[in-house]
């Protein structure tokens, strides 16, 4: 789709000014801007290529709707009478893909902008002083409070010899292929690999996951890494702990890649998932005094430190907190509303889980890995003090019993045994992830435990693992 520079969209004109200036028309920038117009401000929204940013062209909604089928397929085949033979219909599974991206056209979020009250104004953004921002280097526009840079991530690539003399695929390709590959490599096992690493092998991909680490997810708890890398397992993918690429090179049909003492393999394509970093390196940080490719450290209400003036702010992957949409998405809420009570001369009020303040993001992100086993997790992971306690069962109870046959998971709480209050819960199994806003609630409202306990959990859900998990702490 072929995009206009330096024009807006059905304002005619390029205005030169508005009361704020949001960089960036991802999720995070867009819920910033939305936020803005509700608080009675102008906003004009610099987007570059696709309003709507990573998460729904290339992320989020792309990954999830590669992953439902499969997913879907596994689940009716736990349970006996359901008729699910044979493998996913590929073309059908990357069809829906292309209607969940629009096929890549975001029309319909240039309408949700027009509707919103949001000018967008095409083109790339740089900073340019003050208040000041220009847009493909040509005109200069001036915020009158504020700027919010949305700009998000970009993928890393490794120093890898060779890497840069084939083409990989980075998230972007992996998400919007236009068939299945015969084969391919994964290079990280971070979210990114495990998701695509299953996505790709249940549509019929031969698939090879190479992770550096002891194990997948290593951010995740060790028992959340092994039961997904079975899951990767048992749907084919072949993986490999330990290891990285040490070199890549030119193959017939595909990329080699050198393995070091373990080997080579050849593929038709290689996925490079080996995580991001904030797009910051072409935004005039340096007119600032800031650094271009460092991310925008933000105080919690979003205002960049170090930039004097209260008029510099920013939310979403380009801060390096949280890189989520939904965290982002929550930050931006809080920017939005703190630009419109500062420009409106109210009071802001940053104090901890206060409106005007991110706070979740210290103590409380929930994530969701949409994998077969799915991984659900809110809060701290492991014990960093004497006073943390975890408590940890398999899931099997009478719901996970009815939900499949052959049921397995796990669940984690950890436990602030003073203050009696959760710090985080991880949830490992099929379906999962529906369990997780009830941990966020439990964990941000600091909800007693022995109050908890008075959350009686639906017979037969899942859910009553949260039952026999307090039962486990003593109550
Ligand atoms: C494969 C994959 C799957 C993911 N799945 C999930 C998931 O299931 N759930 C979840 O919560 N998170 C997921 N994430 C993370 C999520 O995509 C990001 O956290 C989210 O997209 C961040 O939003 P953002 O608006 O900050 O940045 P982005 O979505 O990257 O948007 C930034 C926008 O700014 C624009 N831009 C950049 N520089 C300029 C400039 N100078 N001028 C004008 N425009 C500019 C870009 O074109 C882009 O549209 C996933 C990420 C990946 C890679
Ligand atoms: N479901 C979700 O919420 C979801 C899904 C996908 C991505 N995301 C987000 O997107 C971001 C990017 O994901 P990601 O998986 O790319 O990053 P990540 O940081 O989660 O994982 C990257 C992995 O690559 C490994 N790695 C780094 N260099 C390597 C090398 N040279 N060789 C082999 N392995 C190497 C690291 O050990 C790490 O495990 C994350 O912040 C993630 O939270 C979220």
């Amino acid at each position: 789709m072929a995009h206009g520079t330096n024009t807006t969209d059905g304002a005619g004109g390029l205005p030169d000014s508005a009361d704020v200036i949001v960089i960036g028309g991802g999720a995070v920038g867009e819920n910033a801007a939305a936020r803005a117009v509700r608080g009675g401000l102008s906003v004009l929204l610099i987007e570059h290529e696709r309003l709507g940013g990573e998460c729904s062209f290339w992320a989020c909604v792309p990954s999830k709707a590669l992953l439902r089928p499969g997913n879907a397929l596994a689940a009716a085949r736990r349970v006996p009478g359901v008729p699910c033979e044979g493998p996913l219909d590929a073309r059908a599974v990357l069809d829906r893909r292309d209607a969940f991206v629009s096929h890549w056209d975001d029309t319909g979020q240039r309408q949700w902008a027009q509707g919103a009250g949001v000018t967008v104004v095409r083109g790339r953004a740089r900073l340019a002083g003050e208040r000041k921002v220009t847009v493909d280097d040509g005109a200069v526009l001036r915020a009158e409070h504020a700027v919010v840079v949305c700009t998000g991530s970009v993928a890393v690539m490794p120093d890898v010899e060779g890497l840069s003399s084939v083409p990989v695929w980075t998230s972007r390709e992996a998400t919007s292929a236009g068939a299945v590959p015969g084969s391919l490599a994964v290079l990280g096992g971070g979210v990114v690999g495990v998701e695509m690493a299953q996505a790709w092998a249940r549509l019929g991909a031969s698939v090879d996951l190479l992770v550096d680490t002891d194990r997948v997810l290593p951010r995740m708890p060790a028992f959340a890494g092994e039961r997904v890398a079975e899951g990767l397992r048992a749907d084919g993918v072949r993986v490999t702990l330990g290891t990285t690429a040490r070199a890549v090179s030119p193959a017939s049909g595909g990329v080699r890649v050198d393995l070091g003492e373990a080997g080579h393999l050849n593929a038709e394509h290689l996925l490079v998932a080996t995580g991001r970093r904030p797009a910051t390196d072409d935004l005039g940080l340096d007119t600032l005094g800031l650094t271009p490719g460092e991310p925008l450290a933000t105080d919690d209400t979003g205002l960049v430190t170090g930039v004097g003036g209260q008029w510099l702010y920013a939310a979403g992957d380009v801060t390096g907190r949280a890189p989520l949409t939904h965290q982002g998405k929550y930050a931006a809420r809080v920017v939005g509303d703190v630009v419109s009570a500062r420009a409106a001369g109210r009071a802001v009020r940053a104090e901890p889980w206060t409106h005007h303040a991110a706070t979740a993001d210290h103590h409380a992100v929930p994530q969701v890995v949409f994998t077969d086993p799915e991984v659900a997790s809110v809060g701290r992971v492991e014990p960093a003090e004497p006073g943390h306690r975890a408590v940890e069962l398999d899931i099997a109870v009478a719901g996970s019993s009815l939900h499949a046959d052959g049921y397995t998971g796990r669940a984690r709480l950890l436990v602030d045994t003073e203050r009696e209050v959760l710090l985080g819960a991880t949830f490992v199994g099929q379906d999962v992830a529906e369990l997780l806003h009830s941990a966020t609630i439990a964990v941000v409202g600091e909800v007693p435990l022995r109050r908890l306990w008075h959350a009686v959990p639906a017979f037969p859900t899942i859910s009553e693992v949260w039952l026999r998990l307090l039962e486990d702490y003593g109550l």
